[in-house]
């Protein structure tokens, strides 16, 4: 590599790293072992990160790395890794229960009174906490551990993007370690964009769409899509009962742990109920350790786990920037200028040149799409409301939107397009089915033409998508 310089790194240290906007960064590692919020890296490979990425290469035994660009870095000695080690072994322990129990296999008597229920885990915290980053750690460890498990890692948070585009949310199974390479995609590739899902490491979520980026935007709405997703997830990925015992990691957006108190007990409640969460990981919060403690301390383990002090407190305007950044990579794909000297490196597991995308542009007529809005357009929270009084919208409304009607709101809207429905054409019970059908994919409406009738449509592929369903959230397209 050019200009490139090595560190060595003491066993149980991190190397942190932030990235400017514009600058790239490839890490190999010469020596020793090495991870990625959990993901092994692999020997002399040159890991490529970009988009203002910040993360850590983790030793458990030592390690040199080397690097091409500098940047803002520094090694640190403190981590929480061990106790999030301890909490993995936890977990792998109640998955090794679970399975003897399936299997019928003797159980040692030290372990008989213990639970054979496989982890259901739930992840909350304020905001900057890392959840997203020990969610991801503690799924990697289960891929990691050989032993075919795949667990079900749930993302509740609307603004995290996830697998998708932001404003979704949804469950994926994990089968190969999820890759920390840009913001852009946290959480691993997802294939709803579409020619990625040829890739070996594509993820297949089933996923929702909320729209927005706050939680109490509409959170009668989310909460509706949490029970939905706790629903259907069985159907979709857990037939067969072997498929369960890897269990869930559900990460949670902030709102859960503070807040209005009122949505934030009915989220956490919804989602308690929706995944039978049965261990409760607060991550740095004293206060919301005791107040879960007192209130499902008696059928849930709540364990308190320290935060880390790598993590990076990310701005309005940064998590502006990464809405964009998604959106751009679901379109068009990953593109990062390797740092000087660089010709093949890896996204994670990918390859540069697998991962850039042609979106196709497609003109279609005002009736070619039957496009929704959720609730009314703005929508304060129902305690905002004087009392007594009642919304013209109900939060779980779907109002059909007249592309031809100025102000639409359509003009560079990100519209999710929806499964089609399973019932059919009943129109009247379809308008109440809209908030229950999971997202296909997303498009953007880049040019109106209200004379002629007619929309631009920018999607990620080239299918139809005449005769389908959509709907608007609160994301615009910034290109
Ligand atoms: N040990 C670390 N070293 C460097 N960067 C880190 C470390 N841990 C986390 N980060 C970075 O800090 C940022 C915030 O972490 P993360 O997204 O996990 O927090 P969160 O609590 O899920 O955030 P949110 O409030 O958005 O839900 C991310 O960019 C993440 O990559």
């Amino acid at each position: 590599m050019a200009a490139s310089r090595q560190w060595t790194l003491e066993p149980e240290t991190e190397y942190r790293f932030e990235l400017d906007p514009d600058a790239s960064l490839a890490i190999k590692l010469v020596h020793g072992n090495a991870e990625v919020f959990g993901a092994e890296l692999a020997a002399n490979r040159p890991y490529l990160f970009g988009q203002e990425c910040k993360a850590a290469i983790y030793t458990w035994q030592g390690c040199t790395i080397e690097m091409s660009h500098p940047s803002t870095e520094y090694v640190s000695e403190e981590t929480p890794m061990a106790p999030y080690a301890n909490v993995h072994n936890a977990l792998e322990k109640m998955r090794v229960r679970a399975l003897r129990h399936l299997r019928g296999s003797p159980v040692p008597p030290s372990e008989r009174a213990e639970s054979t229920e496989p982890p259901r885990v739930l992840v909350v915290g304020p905001e900057n906490s890392g959840k997203t980053t020990l969610c991801k750690i503690l799924t990697n460890y289960v891929v990691r551990t050989g032993q075919g498990w795949s667990p079900l890692l749930v993302n509740l948070d609307p603004s995290e993007g996830g697998w998708a585009a932001p404003g979704a949310i949804g469950i994926t199974p994990v089968h190969t370690p999820l890759p920390t390479s840009t913001p852009a995609s946290p959480l691993g590739t997802a294939a709803t964009s579409a020619p990625t899902a040829l890739s070996s490491n594509a993820l297949l979520p089933l996923a929702y769409w909320y729209g927005h980026a706050e939680t109490r935007r509409n959170p009668l709405l989310i909460e509706r899509i949490i029970r939905n997703l706790g629903e259907n997830v069985k159907d979709k990925y857990q037939a067969h009962p072997e498929a369960q015992v890897a269990g869930f990691i559900v990460d949670t957006p902030s709102s859960f742990a503070v807040g209005n108190n009122e949505d934030r007990q009915r989220l956490l409640k919804a989602t308690i109920d929706a995944f039978k969460i049965n261990v409760i990981l607060v991550v740095g919060h004293e206060k919301l350790n005791v107040e879960l403690q007192r209130a499902y301390g008696s059928s849930i383990s709540v364990v308190k786990v320290p935060k880390s002090g790598g993590v990076v407190e990310l701005d309005h305007l940064y998590r502006e920037r990464i809405h964009k950044f998604q959106l751009h990579t679901y379109f068009y794909g990953q593109v990062i200028q390797p740092p000087p000297g660089i010709t093949s490196a890896s996204l994670g597991s990918e390859t540069l040149s697998s991962i850039v995308l042609s979106p196709s542009s497609t003109i279609l007529n005002f009736g070619d799409l039957s496009i929704y809005r959720i609730g009314a357009e703005t929508m304060a929270p129902s305690s905002a409301l004087p009392i007594g009084a009642a919304r013209a919208v109900s939060e779980t409304q779907a109002v059909a939107i007249d592309p031809a009607q100025p102000g639409s709101g359509l003009l560079n809207a990100v519209l999710a397009i929806l499964a089609p429905p399973a019932n059919g054409d009943d129109a009247e019970r379809y308008d109440e089915e809209i908030l229950d059908l999971p997202i296909s994919g997303f498009v953007v409406v880049t040019k109106l033409d209200i004379p002629h009738r007619k929309m631009t449509i920018l999607a990620p592929n080239q299918g139809s998508i005449v005769g389908r369903t959509a709907v608007i959230g609160s994301y615009e397209w910034q290109e």
